[in-house]
């Protein structure tokens, strides 16, 4: 699913300051999206992150050692939604503590923000209510918000129970599911509800019912505890 892929990040920024304004298009060539909007993925160290990001840019999963991202990067990735294709500037942050200075220069122009964490790690799914917070404080009040809980695929090891953090996200008023970068388990389905959500907000045809994000993912979204996991 999906067009044709973006360049990946080229404007690295490691340290403070502005973000940088550009799209990321490689210079002189036509654009090949009609929409584009900046999407942040959040959550503490080790969630699984940057290993999201690889799985739906280029369907692989990177096992075995962890890196732990520093400061922030990006990837281009263009979806069609209906007909129109929409390209989705995805930014990479380090969890850690010590780099949040540098991401919260990130926020104010992202429209949307998927906040993860770690169903083994009952620490990153505490860690959620001080990251929303934070949210708040940055972000764009319109931003679109979306928690997700990966690592799905190891259930055996799971320390959150699924309606913990369903009962969050309406805590909060946001939607909810459970994802698995190793897998691939409701990856593309994330990003393509904000492309959705992007393109409505964008476009707003009178004549066509509104989209609803929350029962976008509801009908779309693989369970976890559905056979496909042992
Ligand atoms: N089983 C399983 N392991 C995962 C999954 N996602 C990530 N991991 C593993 O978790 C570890 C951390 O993944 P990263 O993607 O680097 O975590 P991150 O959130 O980007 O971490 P920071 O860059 O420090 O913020 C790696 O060892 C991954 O292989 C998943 O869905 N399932």
């Amino acid at each position: 699913m999906g067009g044709p892929d973006g360049a990946a990040g080229s404007e690295t920024p490691e340290g403070s300051g502005d973000p940088p304004k550009s799209s990321g298009d490689p210079p002189g060539l036509p654009r090949d999206y009609e929409l584009s909007g900046k999407v942040m993925l959040l959550g503490d160290s080790g969630v699984g992150k940057t290993c999201f990001l690889l799985q739906f840019k280029d369907g692989a999963f990177l096992s075995g050692t962890f890196i732990a991202t520093v400061g922030i990067d990006f990837r281009n990735k263009v979806v069609a939604v209906d007909g129109v294709k929409v390209k989705l500037q995805i930014w990479d942050t380090a969890g850690q503590e010590r780099f949040r200075s540098v991401t919260h220069a990130y926020y104010r122009d992202a429209q949307a923000l998927l906040l993860l964490y770690d169903i083994t790690s009952k620490m990153s799914f505490d860690n959620i209510r001080a990251w929303l917070t934070e949210i708040h404080e940055y972000a764009q009040k319109d931003v679109v918000i979306m928690l997700l809980g990966n690592k799905a695929d190891v259930s055996s090891e799971r320390a959150v129970r699924t309606e913990d953090g369903a009962s969050l996200a309406r805590e909060y008023g946001v939607p909810f599911m459970e994802t698995s970068a190793k897998t691939g388990m409701n990856v593309e389905l994330a990003f393509l509800a904000i492309a959705k959500e992007l393109k409505q907000r964008a476009v707003q045809p009178l004549d066509e019912p509104h989209f609803q994000i929350h029962d976008y993912i509801e009908s779309q979204k693989q369970k976890s505890s559905c056979c496909a996991f042992s």
